[in-house]
Formats: structure tokens, C-alpha cells, sequence
């Protein structure tokens, strides 16, 4: 496992910052800058909530993981749980954040049925780390204002008539990292590129499976518009977006909101907005004016945390090779296209719930790396991203299913360098280990299915009776038209099911039709 160094915050932020004072136009809107700063709430990875012991098993029936505590008994206290701390330490030196020695808990208080306490613990005024970077790609970073720990709320679901709303308390106090964003974002495009690097940020160092479509990840964008040498415009906050998809689509709806309005000279109230998905448009929730006032102030049943320098090296000293890293590794190691770094990165890994220190192991760079070492890594990822992971998705299995293990990959792409199998052939077995799971070992598989390539003697029989079939076409090469060949090649690879190679095909039926050259 690789170690990285970590960098403080301070130090680093500057390197690939736009400077502020840089204006950013976009033909989409042209003589407008968009300012965009992200809240993002992620669900960590620990098995038990954040001030409780109950499990994190949101997928058990409804209020079956609750404690005393996570449905706000009174008389009942939190109990910080370590592992919580240790998750957000590791993604705080992920992002070259300056872990806090000291943080502290505050409440939050609003009313709202899915809040049992009435508050939300949070850490508004001293959270556990400050500053930071996120790689977005393409030379540019994102810099991190902070990242806070916080409890999650139960989920509240209304009835079709709406006069019902039913409580699932299993979430409620499960342990949440807020990370909050600089305004460094200029374009939707350059937003999403930020989330999908921060999911790939907390899967490597299983912090989070940072899954927008479960809920694990959400995110609050912030979104103002301004004219050149002016200072950012007012900001509307778009609450509870649950895909990148809507995340940018909501950017662009507010981006063009904004400049209308200030186009038709109205000047942009403060508000809090939602996002209407079959509209693609954001709708009012709030304004500034009915901002509700959450009382902040210290928790008394929690003291500081504080956190040891021994304490923050040691986790650091466990810190996995990073995405930024990987990236730029995995294309120089082997070769490979940013296109398919990024697609062999994007794949999650579905392993189980908590984080074990090998949080990479199932991942499918692992399994490309394996593939790839001893072979020809171009072919391997090839094979990997547009065979076997393009089948998976056809057959709609994620990646932790794929039966095909490294080394029956490594001996299925040996086969195929060989001359045994013909592209064809592996394609047809690689689907057929894929839809019937087998273990039979490939050399009997292939015997069995009758995948070898076809010998020399058999494809001069298959060439010759192409040639019977197809005399016309035969007649035309006799007379020189090469190009007519592929056709005979064709008949020669149906007839073969695939198991003759084109190539030789091709040079044999130019042998049997073409006077040999001199
Ligand atoms: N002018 C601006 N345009 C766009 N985004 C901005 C602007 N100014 C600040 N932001 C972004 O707004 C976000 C503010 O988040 P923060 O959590 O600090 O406060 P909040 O939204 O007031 O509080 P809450 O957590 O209760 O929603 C940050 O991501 C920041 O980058
Ligand atoms: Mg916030
Ligand atoms: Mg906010």
C-alpha cells in the first residue's frame, strides 16, 4: 500500500487555486460569471451512529435500530463514537485539511418530526478541520472551507393524501460529515466534476460509499451570478440535490434565473431553494426574511474532542494511495487513456459496511492492475472496461458480482495473444462464463463449446466452401477487386462461429483466388 504525504492545507491551497479575482465567463451566459460553493453531507461508512451504539443497517425495517438516545429519550446521553472520528480524520487528510486539536459540539435547533431532540448536534463553531483541496481534474482544485461533524436525521415519508407522515428512526443519529466548499466552482460542468472526485476521494479512503442515488451523499449548492470587476453576487442555496445530473441542471437553472432577473434590473433576493426535477427548474422555499433562527449553542453533555498529534499520525500513517494519484499513476504505469482511467476508477468496489484498511481490495483498478501486470496492460483494459464491465452493465450486475476471477481473465486474454481463441471466441465465452456463472476451467470450456481457432486445414476447408457459396463474388476477386474478400471472410467467420481468425482467413482465400504473386 502506498503512503502519501500529508501536506498541510495552508501550504498546498495555493497551487492550482483560480485566483478570485479572475473572471470567468462562459458563452452560455455571455458577460456573466456563475460563483458556485457546495455543502455536501456524507454518510460515513461506520457500523454504529454517531452518538449511540445502534447499527447503521438503514435497510432493516423501519424503527428496529433505534436507541434510547436516537429517539430522544429524556436523560439519555451521547457516547461519541471513535470510529466516526477516525473516518473524517482520514478524509481530512485526504484533502490536505488541517485536522483541529481541539473541536466542539453545538445544537442546532429547529422543529421538523424527523429531529426526535428538537436539535441537531453539529459542529458549527469549531469543527474538526479547516481548509484543504479536492483535484477536480484538468489541472484545477477545489478548496475546502471546512468539514464539521454532524447527526443525520430520521426519514419522514407522507402518505399519497399527504395527511399522513410515517417515521423511520433507523438513520436518525447516524454520523454525517458535512464538507463544505470554497465558492472556487465557475461552471455546472466543473461542479459535478467536483462531487464525482469527492465520491472518489471517500471511497478510497473508506470513509464513504458516497452513493448519491442512496442517499449516502447529498448535496446543498450555493449559486450567484456577477459582472466583471464585481464583487460575487447574492447567493440562493438549492437544498437536497441527489444526483449530479440534477446538481447541474439545478446550477444552470439558477445561473439562468439570476441573470434574467438582474438583466431586468431586479436585484436577486438571499433564498433557499428546491429543485423540481420533472421541471428541471428550482422553486422558492424560503427567503432570507423567514431564515429560521437555530439557537445555536454548545452542547453541555458533550466536552471538546480533542485530538493528540500521535493520534492523527497514526491514521495518517494508514492513508491509501489517492484518486489525484491514481489517476495520474495508473496512465503513466500503464499506458492507458484518461477516458478509461476514469471509467476503471468510477467503479465502485460494493464492499461490506465499515471500513477494514483494504478498502481498494475489490475495487476494479485492483482487479485491472492484476490483470494487467505480466500482460499487455492496453488489451487488459480494453477487455476489462468494454467487455466484461460492458457486459455486466448490459446484464445490469454491478462489479462485486463479476464471477470472472483474475486469473481466468489473465488466461482468457493469454488464449486470445495465442492465437487459441479469435476475439469472437473469447467474447462468446467471457458471455457465457458471465451468464452461467461456471467454474469449468477454460481449456475444457473451450473444448466443450468448440471455441478453439479454427486449424489451418480446417480453414481451408471453411475458405473453400465460402468460395463454392459465393461464386459470384469469388469470380469478381479472381478479376482483382480485393476489397470483395471481406464478404468471404464474413461467410467464413459465420459458418466458423467466430472461431476462425479474419486475418488468416483473409490471406487464405487470396491464396485460393489469386494467382500467387512473383
Ligand atoms: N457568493 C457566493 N456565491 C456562491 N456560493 C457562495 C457564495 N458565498 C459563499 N458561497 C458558498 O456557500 C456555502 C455556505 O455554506 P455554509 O455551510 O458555510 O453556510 P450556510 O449555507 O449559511 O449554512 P447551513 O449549513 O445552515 O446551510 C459554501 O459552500 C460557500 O462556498
Ligand atoms: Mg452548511
Ligand atoms: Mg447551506
Amino acid at each position: 500500500m502506498l503512503r502519501i504525504p500529508v501536506g498541510r492545507a495552508t501550504a498546498s491551497r495555493c497551487c492550482h487555486r483560480r485566483d478570485l479575482a479572475t473572471f470567468a465567463s462562459d458563452p452560455r451566459w455571455p458577460g456573466w460569471q456563475a460563483v458556485i460553493g457546495i455543502e455536501v453531507h456524507v454518510q460515513i461508512k461506520s457500523r454504529a451512529k454517531l452518538f449511540s451504539q445502534t447499527r447503521t443497517a438503514f435497510d432493516q425495517p423501519p424503527n428496529t435500530q433505534v436507541s434510547l438516545f436516537d429517539a430522544a429519550f429524556p436523560g439519555t446521553l451521547p457516547n461519541l463514537n471513535i470510529k466516526c472520528v477516525e473516518l473524517a480524520v482520514r478524509t481530512a487528510l485526504a484533502m490536505g485539511s488541517d485536522v483541529q486539536k481541539r473541536s466542539t459540539f453545538d445544537r442546532k435547533h429547529y422543529f421538523y418530526p424527523d429531529l426526535p431532540s428538537g436539535y441537531q448536534i453539529t459542529q458549527k463553531y469549531a469543527p474538526l478541520a479547516m481548509g484543504g483541496q479536492v483535484f477536480i481534474g484538468q489541472g484545477r482544485t477545489v478548496s475546502i472551507e471546512q468539514i464539521q461533524l454532524e447527526q443525520d436525521t430520521a426519514k419522514s415519508t407522507k402518505s399519497i393524501s399527504g395527511t399522513v407522515t410515517r417515521l423511520d428512526l433507523n438513520r436518525a443519529g447516524a454520523a454525517l460529515m458535512e464538507i463544505v466548499s470554497r465558492p472556487d466552482m465557475r461552471t455546472p460542468e466543473e461542479a459535478g466534476a467536483y462531487v464525482r472526485a469527492l465520491q472518489a476521494l471517500l471511497r478510497a479512503v473508506g470513509a464513504s460509499d458516497g452513493n448519491m442515488e442512496q442517499g449516502s451523499l447529498r448535496c446543498d449548492v450555493n449559486v450567484s451570478v456577477n459582472r466583471k470587476d464585481e464583487p460575487f453576487g447574492t447567493r440562493c442555496e438549492v437544498k437536497n440535490l441527489n444526483s449530479v445530473r440534477f446538481l447541474m441542471s439545478a446550477i444552470l437553472s439558477e445561473v439562468r434565473r439570476h441573470t434574467a432577473l438582474l438583466d431586468a434590473g431586479c436585484p436577486v433576493p438571499q433564498e433557499t431553494r428546491g429543485f423540481d426535477q420533472d421541471r428541471a427548474e428550482t422553486f422558492l422555499l424560503r427567503t432570507k426574511e423567514d431564515a429560521p433562527d437555530y439557537r445555536y449553542m454548545p452542547d453541555s453533555n458533550l466536552p471538546p474532542l480533542l485530538l493528540t498529534q500521535d493520534y492523527i499520525s497514526a491514521i495518517a500513517a494508514t492513508m491509501p494511495e489517492l484518486p489525484s494519484a491514481l489517476y495520474a499513476r495508473l496512465q503513466s504505469q500503464y499506458g492507458i487513456s484518461a477516458r478509461d482511467t476514469e471509467v476503471l476508477m468510477s467503479i465502485e468496489s460494493g464492499s461490506d459496511m465499515g471500513y477494514d484498511g483494504e478498502a481498494e481490495k475489490g475495487s476494479a483498478v485492483n482487479y485491472f492492475e492484476q490483470v494487467a501486470d505480466g500482460g499487455d496492460p492496453k488489451v487488459a483494459a480494453n477487455w476489462i472496461i468494454h467487455e466484461l464491465l460492458g457486459q455486466l452493465a448490459f446484464r445490469n450486475e454491478s462489479f462485486h458480482t463479476n464471477p470472472v476471477s483474475v486469473e481466468t481473465m489473465r488466461e482468457l486474454l493469454a488464449l486470445l495473444h495465442d492465437g487459441t481463441l479469435t476475439g469472437t471466441s473469447a467474447k462468446t465465452l467471457l458471455r457465457h462464463i458471465l451468464q452461467t456463472r461456471t467454474q469449468i476451467p477454460l481449456t475444457q470450456l473451450i473444448d466443450e463449446m468448440s471455441l478453439r481457432t479454427a486449424s489451418s486445414t480446417s480453414l481451408k476447408s471453411l475458405c473453400e466452401a465460402a468460395v463454392s457459396a459465393l461464386p459470384r463474388e469469388s469470380d469478381v476477386i479472381r478479376k482483382g477487386n480485393e476489397k470483395v474478400v471481406m464478404k468471404l471472410v464474413g461467410h467464413v467467420m459465420k459458418a466458423s462461429r467466430g472461431t476462425a481468425n479474419a486475418r488468416a482467413a483473409a490471406d487464405m482465400l487470396r491464396e485460393i483466388l489469386l494467382p500467387p504473386k512473383l
